[in-house]
């Protein structure tokens, strides 16, 4: 059997993206998952995204790790789903859909995708790191030269040592001014590092406010796959009205025998 696929990266965390809406794509099928995400053997990417049908909404968005596992929400990933909703004439400019996570908005314009996210009532700080969910759990810790940092080896200790067998990603921080900071990411599901983290970069943002390193409510964030720009509102002890938005770009498309 072939299967229609299409790639989109957003800051280069990559996706491979099907269009499930006649329910073909055999979603318990881990092994299948991980294949086309392999960079070897198969298509090639971080995640895989399934668009659907949803009565409610204009879409829904099933996400899976590289690993072949779905999971919980991905920030990046969604943008690129919305691009592809858009490239399918799903959606116009903007739209709603649902996942794992709850209700999405969102828009695109020349490229460019604006996504809300869900409101984060708690963040949690202790000695040296911070850690919150923004749809999936995020470690944010501060680091000296950021540049040279082994992210896969230090993100995998404190994703398997400190948060047991659930694990987190983990969010590797340079300040690099008022309302920018340099962020490099290891994904939990990918287990090394990312280019890009959109969870990771929104959790950045708001640890870095909710900790008086910015008093800014619009922050940009460097991955080494590029910008993003993250803004939001204090909510009490949390924040709403979160936006994460960047890029979102189909690179190619294919059929893969399954
Ligand atoms: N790349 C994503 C995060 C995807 C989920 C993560 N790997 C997890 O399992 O927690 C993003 O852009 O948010």
């Amino acid at each position: 059997m072939e299967l229609n696929f299409y790639k989109y990266q957003g800051t280069g965390n990559d996706f491979v993206m099907v269009d499930n809406r006649q329910g073909i794509f055999p979603k318990n099928d881990t092994k299948l998952v991980n294949f086309l995400c392999d960079r070897k053997f198969g298509v090639g990417a971080d995640g895989l995204i399934l668009l659907e049908d949803d009565d409610a909404t204009d879409f829904k968005m099933v996400y899976y790790n590289a690993d072949g596992n779905e999971s919980s929400m991905c920030g990046n990933g969604g943008r690129c789903l919305v691009a592809f909703a858009n490239f399918l004439n799903v959606v116009k400019e903007v739209c709603t859909f649902i996942a794992v996570d709850g209700l999405h908005s969102a828009s695109i314009k020349d490229g460019i995708v604006s996504l809300a996210m869900q409101d984060v009532a708690e963040i949690a700080t202790f000695e040296g790191y911070t850690f919150l969910n923004t749809g999936s759990p995020h470690h944010v810790q501060l680091v000296e030269n950021l540049a040279a940092l082994d992210v896969k080896s230090n993100g995998a200790k404190l994703r398997y040592g400190k948060y047991g067998s659930t694990g987190s990603n983990i969010n590797f921080v340079s300040k690099e001014g008022d309302a920018a900071f340099a962020v490099r990411t290891y994904e939990r599901g990918v287990e090394d590092e990312t280019l890009s983290c959109g969870t990771g970069v929104t959790a950045v943002a708001l640890a870095m406010h909710a900790n008086g390193q910015t008093k800014e409510n619009k922050v940009a964030l460097t991955t080494p796959g590029g910008t993003l720009n993250v803004s939001f509102e204090k909510n009490g002890v949390g924040y709403k009205n979160i936006h994460l938005v960047g890029p979102a770009t189909q690179v190619f498309s294919g059929l893969i025998k399954i």
